[in-house]
């Protein structure tokens, strides 16, 4: 693999300065192998891993080779849904952003023709667009080929799936010159093969280099709860992992509906994302999303492809996909440009089948683990509002507050049980009856179990490998190179740094040692 610079691939220099204030330093292995023949007009399909930047592997080569004088459309981008036709629109304004008059315009379904129509009529360089719209403008003749240089299919398998050997077709029979042709997609389908020899011109396969077909930085699980217990599950692992940004994926419209209320009538921020909403509908729940004022995204397939919205944290597949490979995308929404995500998906014992195909897809297995009890959420609540407590404590100014207090616990209670009592309160949790029982594995009060790390390539634990061993599944695939004696059932504690040599450190230190403690790794 060579180091290459954005620099050293021959970009030109207002586009360099767009790539530095997208905060971009160096380009990513897909950028790297992709943007030279990508740039000598090559017909390439490119594969690589979740949110590995793909999008600026095609979209500055796009951007590089438009002629700003010729104002005619030079490349069409087609995407599967109308949200990555506007996500793609927008990173690629931001790459040319210091190229003055260049003009990338959107269109798809559900947005007024004529406004479309107008921004055409104004000139657009590179149109990014889902197919039925793309293909409308072409018949009613407002969108001319005539200077179309190349097409670009992002998410080309699922473009296939869509009848993408027809919108070939169409679009080619509205260009007469030959045109470049590029796909894009985390995942090729076979079909692709027989697409390539017919459309593309001795095309070029670049994929990356990968042992796994999903990204390493995805920390995948598999729960097997009853099918009714899934919306309370979801709401102890927010809780207990202190999540903020969650996306959870169904197969059915109307469960996206009823699973987003049922969370909201749990007190959390939520919305939901179909096919049946309107564009306006649509584009006003992406908008909530994106700024973080609903902590939950409830969706179907529609938002499981190209979407990237910066730190969502975990991904949950409610429901199984149907098909594996929309495993991959779905919980590719997780752990984009090299951070770090979790994906839970809910079993029963009955969907083993399908459970398999998924890890036969992605030659992985995923690691089970047990739905927190209600009592697990209601102590790492506690820890969290300790932390805070000592933040505040810390401040200071708590003179008026100590007198109140001293006022208070007269002779009835002590200011220690007011304090519990205030805690108590802060940490409330909605009691919910707690069916989880006869699916969870219940623990051994008497025994001592032996957790062990599981360390994988920075050395680093993570808090799923932890339950996961508890629980004594512990099969994650990397070394064990520590393991200690704890009791299962008692407080949580935060370890301080994610390190091995950290946690043993701590486990091994007075404040701990001999006490019956379970591990939360911050
Ligand atoms: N060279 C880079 N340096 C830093 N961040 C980058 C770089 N290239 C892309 N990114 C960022 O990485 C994130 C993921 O990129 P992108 O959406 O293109 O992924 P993708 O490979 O198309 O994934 P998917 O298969 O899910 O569509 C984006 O936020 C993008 O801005
Ligand atoms: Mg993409």
């Amino acid at each position: 693999m060579t180091d290459l610079t954005f620099a050293e691939l021959n970009l030109s220099q207002p586009i360099l300065q767009g790539l530095t204030d997208m905060g971009f330093e160096e380009p990513t292995p897909v950028q790297t192998q992709c943007i030279p023949p990508l740039l000598n007009q090559k017909d390439i399909v490119g594969q690589a891993q979740t949110g590995t930047g793909k999008t600026a592997a095609f979209g500055i080569p796009v951007v590089q080779q438009t002629d700003i004088s010729v104002q005619e459309v030079q490349t069409i981008i087609m995407c599967p849904t109308r949200e990555l036709a506007i996500q793609v629109t927008g990173e690629l304004i931001k790459i040319g952003k210091h190229i003055d008059g260049l003009h990338v315009v959107p269109v798809y379904g559900g947005q007024s023709i004529s406004r479309q129509i107008k921004a055409l009529k104004r000139g657009a360089h590179i149109v990014v667009g889902t197919p039925g719209r793309t293909i409308d403008h072409l018949r009613r003749g407002t969108m001319k080929l005539d200077q179309l240089q190349r097409v670009v299919f992002d998410e080309a398998d699922e473009m296939l799936n869509m009848g993408f050997r027809d919108d070939m077709e169409q679009i080619l029979s509205y260009a007469d010159q030959p045109v470049q042709t590029i796909m894009f997609s985390a995942t090729m389908s076979k079909g692709i093969q027989k697409i390539m020899k017919r459309y593309m011109n001795n095309p070029q396969t670049i994929a990356i280099e990968r042992k796994k077909v999903t990204a390493p930085n995805i920390e995948q699980y598999v729960v097997e709860v009853r099918d009714s217990v899934r919306t309370e599950a979801i709401c102890r692992f927010m809780d207990i992992n202190g999540f903020k940004l969650a996306l959870v994926f169904c197969n059915t419209k109307r469960k996206t509906e009823k699973v987003s209320r049922e969370l909201q009538s749990r007190g959390y921020s939520t919305d939901f994302i179909n096919g049946d909403l309107n564009q306006n509908q649509r584009d006003r729940v992406m908008a909530k999303f994106r700024s973080g004022a609903i902590d939950i995204l409830v969706g179907t397939d529609v938002a499981a492809r190209g979407l990237d919205i910066e730190d969502i944290e975990v991904v949950f597949n409610y429901d199984i996909p149907h098909d594996p490979e929309y495993y991959v995308h779905r919980i590719g929404r997780t752990g984009r440009a090299g951070r770090s995500g979790m994906a839970i998906t809910f079993t029963t014992k009955n969907k083993k089948k399908q459970l398999r195909s998924i890890e036969k897809q992605i030659k992985n297995q995923l690691q089970p683990l047990n739905l927190p009890s209600t009592a697990e959420v209601q102590e790492s609540r506690i820890t969290g509002e300790m932390d805070d407590l000592v933040e505040v404590l810390e401040k200071g100014s708590l003179r008026p507050f100590i007198e109140q207090i001293e006022s208070f616990a007269d002779d009835r209670f002590t200011t220690i049980e007011v304090a519990a009592a205030l805690l108590k309160k802060v940490t409330a949790a909605s009691e919910s009856p707690d069916q989880s029982d006869s699916t969870s594995k219940s623990y051994d009060d008497s025994a001592m179990i032996k957790m062990h790390f599981n360390v994988g390539k920075k050395n680093n634990v993570y808090p799923g490998d932890l339950v996961g061993a508890i629980a004594g599944e512990s099969n994650v695939p990397g070394n064990v190179i520590g393991n200690i004696d704890i009791h299962p059932h008692h407080s949580f504690v935060d370890v301080p740094g994610k390190h091995v040599e950290d946690v043993l450190k701590f486990m091994n230190s007075n404040r701990v040692k001999g006490k019956k403690v379970r591990v939360k790794v911050a």
